[in-house]
């Protein structure tokens, strides 16, 4: 009928050795969200999410694939936490996470919504982050750190719950850079980004175990797609040959490449 992998196709995956493991309920969870988007769109569309850690060169790797291929490729919206009708909703979290880690968060979610969301304008979308590592990453943080009371912890839980219910933020890929927190923090120092100075190298280390427990072990929230993993600690002309070498695997995800 559509074309999709058969559970034997999904699984041969796993021996992919850049690729972390999986759980069987993925792959089952990544083909409805599929599906849901052909009923929805008539074609299919691709999503991929490039995740990792504060700094661990998302943002580079976009521009890099914007400047080499035709893909939509949609940057986080930072900007747009920097300056909600003029609040700095980035600058007052990291000035006081306890009181504004919570509208932070609310406000992410909202725009990761519509990024997720809005009209595909090509086949194949490279989006940095998602809804589900602003959820499993960062609010997760801030609660498990004491910094989010239960109770918004839990709003912000039903909230994500009923939109991943209801609407389509599914995703075909995460590409995770993998990097160590050792990295980031040189690479953030480097950046230089106002509201960031004040990051210590614990917090890169927990929102590091965080995305470890999440892509690679899996014990920490459901993956929502297949995960391929990219070694990032390396220099720049490094990353562009390892980008190279994995560009089939990225543009076109496994479960696409064989249900054409
Ligand atoms: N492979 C690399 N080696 C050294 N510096 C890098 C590398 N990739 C990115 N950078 C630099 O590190 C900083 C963070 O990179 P960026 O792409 O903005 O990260 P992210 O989007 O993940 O936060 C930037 O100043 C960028 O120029
Ligand atoms: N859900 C999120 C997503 C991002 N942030 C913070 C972390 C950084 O300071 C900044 C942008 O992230 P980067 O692209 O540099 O990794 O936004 C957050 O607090 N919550």
């Amino acid at each position: 009928g559509l074309g999709f992998c058969s559970w034997k196709r999904q699984r041969k995956q796993l021996l992919h050795p850049l690729m972390a493991n999986r759980s069987l309920c993925m792959a089952g969870c990544s083909q409805d969200a599929s599906y849901k988007r052909l009923i929805n769109e008539g074609e299919k569309k691709t999503v991929i999410c490039i995740e990792g850690n504060i700094a661990s060169g998302k943002t580079t790797c976009l521009d890099y694939f914007a400047k080499t291929t035709s893909i939509e490729v949609l940057t986080e919206p930072v900007p747009k936490w920097r300056n909600v009708r003029g609040h700095n909703l980035l600058g007052l979290m990291y000035q006081d996470s306890s009181r504004w880690g919570i509208t932070l968060q609310t406000y992410i979610q909202l725009t990761m919504l519509d990024q997720h969301t809005r009209p595909m304008i090509s086949p194949l979308r490279m989006m940095e982050r998602s809804i589900h590592s602003a959820k499993h990453i960062f609010v997760e943080n801030l609660y498990r750190s004491g910094r989010m009371p239960e109770v918004d912890y839990v709003v912000l839980t039903e909230w994500f719950e009923w939109i991943t219910k209801n609407t389509d933020v599914s995703v075909d890929l995460i590409v995770y850079l993998q990097t160590s927190p050792e990295t980031c923090y040189e690479r953030l120092k480097n950046r230089c980004r106002e509201e960031e100075k004040i990051i210590a190298m614990e917090y890169l280390e927990a929102i590091h175990q965080l995305y470890e427990e999440w892509l690679i072990k899996q014990t920490l929230f459901k993956v929502p797609s297949p995960v391929l993993v990219i070694p990032a600690d390396n220099d720049m002309q490094k990353m562009i040959e390892k980008y190279e070498e994995n560009r089939d695997r990225i543009l076109t995800p496994y479960n696409i490449q064989h249900c054409l």
